[in-house]
């Protein structure tokens, strides 16, 4: 049942791409202020329901609520509009700038669509507070005036979290935050979203079952287009179903 306090629910969301049903009758209700982690086999469709979340493609059936608000259709700047920002696998840095002039025209962007034009001015120092206040969140102050094409990868991945998030949006959306990361770089990772996501929702694809576990309130299933099982960590670790379904190694790897 959705409830109010439900930041997102999908309800029977359906993608076809041609004659593919790809996401089949998802459903999901993530709470607000919880952290959820999306799972699954490669190529189960968790890249495709995070572009229908985040207003990429249009289901070809089925609700998508954001605040108990159907968004299913709108274009991903109304999505954004209401509150779901979402990062991406690929880098979406501007190299050429630094770590602060990023983060700016990340508030920038945000604000400049909410303030009328005789307010530029004001818009602009709300930016700054704000970019400051990102990039004292993130850790990256020492690397404030550095290009973004020349930090490490796990600083440039950490700069990307703080563009995800200095609009303010409430419900946020990682696209596996920590591929490609050492084990202490996902460690310094998980640690920087637990932060960054105090009081608001997150969700996020994983496949590193230490984030997932580390990290995680709930972890849903998603096999075939359709969630097999939301659950705490624990009772996903013990479901047969995900077990038989997917997780063979789980036990091992969270260890
Ligand atoms: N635009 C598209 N047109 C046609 N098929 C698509 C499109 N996007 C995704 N697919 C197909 O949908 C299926 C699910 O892909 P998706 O990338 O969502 O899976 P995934 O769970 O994110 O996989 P991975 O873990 O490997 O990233 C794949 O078979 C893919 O080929």
């Amino acid at each position: 049942m959705i409830q109010q306090h439900h930041a997102l629910a999908l309800q029977d969301v359906r993608k076809r791409f041609g004659n593919t049903e790809i996401i089949r009758g998802a459903q999901l209700q993530v709470a607000r202020g919880e952290r959820l982690a999306l799972i699954g086999p490669n190529g189960a469709g968790k890249s495709t329901l995070f572009n229908l979340i985040s207003g990429r493609f249009a289901p070809t059936s089925g609700a998508i609520l954001l605040n108990g608000r159907d968004i299913a259709g709108c274009t991903p700047y109304q999505v954004n509009r209401q509150g779901l920002a979402r990062s991406f696998q690929i880098s979406n840095l501007f190299t050429n700038l630094s770590v602060y002039e990023n983060l700016r025209c990340a508030v920038l962007w945000h604000l400049g669509y909410k303030y009328a034009f005789w307010r530029k001015l004001s818009a602009l120092r709300d930016a700054h507070a704000r970019a400051e206040e990102v990039l004292e969140l993130i850790g990256l102050q020492r690397q404030r005036h550095t290009l973004a094409g020349v930090l490490t990868y796990a600083e440039q991945r950490a700069l990307e979290i703080g563009i995800t998030i200095a609009g303010g949006a409430d419900v946020i959306l990682l696209d596996e935050p920590t591929a490609g990361m050492s084990r202490s770089e996902s460690d310094a990772a998980t640690e920087l979203i637990r932060k960054v996501t105090v009081g608001k929702t997150l969700v996020m694809v994983e496949h590193d079952m230490s984030v997932v576990f580390g990290l995680a309130d709930k972890v849903a299933v998603l096999v075939y287009g359709e969630v097999i099982a939301c659950d705490t960590p624990q009772r996903i670790r013990a479901n047969a179903d995900v077990q038989a379904a997917y997780l063979g190694g789980l036990h091992e790897e969270a260890a």
